[in-house]
């Protein structure tokens, strides 16, 4: 197995960019990578990642409980990762979230080290994978291609990855992004 140190890892970019794909497709690769399962606000029938539902009411109490170490709401939902989560780091496991550009300076003030991929691709192929995943409305979907362009927080650091192409082509650069020295060499 690749060596990983037990570092927090977001994953970021516009809604339909291949964040959950690509995690994915690196824990398959890195099974010592641990992908976090988020808390959303969401239908549990929404299908595509595997994320706990919760309600607004539920949501909100755990919050207060401090059970999310970071937590966001974008699109109308609520978003938590769950604290269970610095159980992995401290045993030395690196860990992976589906993350929100908008949180990251937050996220970033809260855990120095943690490292942002931020995933692009181009417009047209954005419009092109929301359709085809057929998971929210016409509306909806519009309102998530209006957002696509907001970009990273000023003066946050990424490293970049583009998926406009083949999908293999940025497992790859995932996987290499994943791994301590090669990340390193590849932030900007
Ligand atoms: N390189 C690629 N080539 C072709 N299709 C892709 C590629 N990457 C992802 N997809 C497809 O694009 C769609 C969106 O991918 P995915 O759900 O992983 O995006 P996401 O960034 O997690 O979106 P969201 O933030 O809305 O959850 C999926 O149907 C996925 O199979
Ligand atoms: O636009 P920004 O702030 O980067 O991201 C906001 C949210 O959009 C996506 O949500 P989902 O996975 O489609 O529910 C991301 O995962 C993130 O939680």
């Amino acid at each position: 197995m690749p060596e990983m140190a037990g570092r927090l890892y977001a994953i970021v970019g516009p809604s339909g960019v291949g964040k959950d794909t690509l995690m994915r497709a690196a824990a398959r690769r890195l099974p010592g990578l641990r992908l976090v399962r988020r808390v959303i606000t969401r239908s549990a029938e929404a299908g595509g990642e595997d994320f706990e539902s919760t309600s607004e009411a539920d949501f909100a109490r755990r919050l207060a409980r401090g059970d999310f170490i970071l937590h966001w709401q974008a699109h109308g939902l609520s978003y938590g990762i769950p604290a269970d989560v610095l159980d992995f780091l401290e045993a030395g496991r690196p860990a992976l979230f589906n993350g929100s550009r908008a949180m990251l300076a937050e996220a970033k003030a809260q855990f120095p080290a943690l490292e942002a991929i931020h995933v692009t691709a181009r417009p047209e192929i954005l419009a092109a994978r929301l359709a085809a995943r057929g998971r929210e409305s016409a509306e909806e979907i519009a309102a998530r291609l209006a957002r696509a362009k907001i970009g990273l927080p000023p003066g946050i650091k990424a490293i970049e990855i583009d998926n406009s192409g083949p999908l293999e082509t940025a497992v790859e650069a995932l996987v290499a992004a994943l791994q301590p020295e090669s990340a390193k060499r590849s932030m900007r």
